[in-house]
């Protein structure tokens, strides 16, 4: 490829002409860390973090490294250099332009809480209906022809575009991903054809990131304000404080408003809960959607997967579904691993392991269990290292609010002393026990059930490892409940 047919100046942001010569140089890849240039690559020198790229340049070059693509010259290249008024959006839409297949129909979700639950259900939405559909997110790629673990929840745009080059390619034609917060304001989703966008809700999070909540909310409503085209989808829950702004800015945009929740649009475009009743392991609702009432019976625990369903569903009905196939459809969700999941019991007491690491997924956990305990609801949780410190205490005061019987444990102490961790938790959480050892307070919480209890796992949902230090050493929630009821029955 021609690396004028990667930057124009819809790319660059500017209207500086690129030299014939450089435009007509054969690029081979792009890149965005000087670690892994290949000859032959466009480098993109991005100001992060931690570190700039633009000094890396040297090392990009002695990689193989064709031009460098960037926000201000280095005093000397050796190859040339091409001003771009934003280096991550440029990159975002060269990757674009270099992985040129993305699946006909791309739905992205974001939202505090809920985005890898409503980006498997729109997968699984579809799929049922006969489309080969795939998802993206926390929990990696799940396509039909194959399963990928992914680090980021929005991998880096390299990455993302190349994947979606290669489902496509591989004949997915439907897609739902997540757009977190990090994603949106790194620019790594501009370049994806996004036909509908869900928002789920706002709180507290990723506050060691974002400077204030406005922050964090404008960057989450980039995907309404800049990233969807004019004429598609917004899926919106409209339950929350936050409803209306995300409702304006989609407006403001020019795309087709569905708004769902107890406050949704039944009449209209949206989809209205008229009523939701638990039923054992499973919920009744009635919803309207243009005027007519549909019965489903979602199988899953916890009313905060409602809205993830009725998101889900939006975005399927929004893209092109026909609205009673995608209601009959939820009625054959399942959870996404480890969120709210049913992992075993003992003494008849339903064990749970859940994804909550933030304080109102604790809260809406803890709150979706209640009925399921009739004497005491344990949980058993703690907090990531070198993450958002401020996080602790609310959450050990959610626990001591919610819960009976409240353990605190290790989460990815990563580089911080876990002792120091729990003890910020344990401050604001009164009665609460600590157990460090993972695995113990697991061990220690499954012994005590007695009939008529219920047991919450919280913070590692699907994760497979524990990260100590620098090191990840293995550990899985599902293991540990596992071995802990083995080694009851031996
Ligand atoms: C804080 C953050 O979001 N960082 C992301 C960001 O990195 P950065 O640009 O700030 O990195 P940096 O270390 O300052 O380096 C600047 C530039 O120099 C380059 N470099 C650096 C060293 C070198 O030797 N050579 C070189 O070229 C780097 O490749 C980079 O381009 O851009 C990178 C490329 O897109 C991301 O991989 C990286 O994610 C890091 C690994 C990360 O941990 N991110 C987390 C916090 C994150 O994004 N989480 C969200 C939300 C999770 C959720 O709630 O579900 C997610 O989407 O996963
Ligand atoms: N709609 C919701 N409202 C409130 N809490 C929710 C909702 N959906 C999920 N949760 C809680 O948040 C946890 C994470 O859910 P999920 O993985 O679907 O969200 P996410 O937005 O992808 O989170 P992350 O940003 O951590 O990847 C769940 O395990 C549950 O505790
Ligand atoms: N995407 C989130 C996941 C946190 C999960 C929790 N187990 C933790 O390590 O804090 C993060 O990296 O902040
Ligand atoms: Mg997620």
């Amino acid at each position: 490829m021609k690396l004028r047919d990667l930057l124009g100046q819809d790319v660059l942001g500017n209207d500086a002409a690129i030299e014939p010569a450089v435009a007509a140089l054969d690029v081979s890849g792009v890149a965005l860390d000087s670690r892994v240039v290949k000859p032959g690559d466009l480098f993109f020198a991005l100001a992060g973090s931690k570190t700039d790229g633009a000094r890396f340049i040297d090392a990009a070059v002695a990689a193989g490294a064709i031009a460098i693509v960037g926000d201000h010259a280095p005093a000397a290249c050796k190859v040339p250099f091409i001003a771009a008024t934003n280096p991550r959006r440029a990159l975002a839409l060269a990757a674009a332009r270099f992985f040129t297949a993305q699946p006909a129909t791309i739905a992205a979700v974001t939202g505090t809480s809920g985005k890898t639950s409503v980006a498997a259900f729109t997968r699984q939405i579809w799929e049922r209906l006969g489309h080969a559909s795939a998802s993206i997110g926390t929990i990696g790629l799940v396509s039909p022809k194959r399963t990928v673990y992914g680090s980021l929840t929005t991998p880096d745009p390299i990455a993302l575009h190349r994947q979606l080059d290669e489902i496509a390619r591989e004949g997915v034609t439907h897609l739902a991903f997540e757009a977190s917060s990090h994603g949106l304001d790194q620019y790594r989703l501009d370049g994806v054809h996004i036909s509908a966008g869900g928002f789920t809700n706002l709180s507290r999070d990723h506050m060691d990131y974002h400077p204030t909540v406005a922050h964090y909310l404008a960057a989450k409503l980039r995907l309404f304000r800049e990233l969807i085209p004019p004429g598609g989808a917004a899926v919106i829950s409209a339950d929350h404080d936050c409803s209306a702004e995300a409702i304006d800015a989609a407006k403001a945009r020019g795309l087709r408003i569905m708004a769902v929740g107890r406050n949704g649009d039944g009449a209209g475009e949206g989809i209205r809960l008229t009523e939701a009743v638990v039923e054992g392991f499973a919920q009744k609702l009635t919803v309207e959607h243009r005027g007519r009432g549909y019965a489903i019976r979602l199988p899953l625990v916890g009313e905060f997967q409602i809205e993830n369903a009725l998101v889900s569903a939006g975005l399927a009905i929004g893209t092109g579904s026909d609205a009673a196939n995608v209601f009959a459809s939820l009625e054959h969700l399942e959870g996404a691993k480890g969120r709210l999941e049913r992992v075993g019991e003992r003494n008849g007491a339903p064990i749970f392991v859940d994804y909550a690491h933030k304080p109102d997924a604790l809260a809406k956990a803890l709150q979706a269990l209640r009925p399921y305990a009739k004497r005491r609801l344990v949980v058993v949780f703690g907090a990531g290292g070198d993450r958002d410190a401020g996080k602790r205490p609310i959450m050990g005061a959610i626990a001591a609010e919610n819960a009976d019987g409240v353990i605190i444990t290790d989460d990815n102490p990563r580089s911080e002393k876990p002792d120091a961790i729990r003890a910020a938790i344990l401050a604001a959480a009164k009665g609460a026990r600590e157990i460090g050892d993972r695995a113990a307070a697991i061990r220690a919480a499954i012994e005590e059930l007695e009939d008529g209890d219920a047991l919450l796992i919280a913070g590692k949902g699907h994760e497979t490892g524990q990260i100590v230090g620098g090191e990840v050493l293995p550990f899985s929630d599902h293991e540990a409940v596992a071995a802990a009821l083995a080694s009851r029955i031996a």
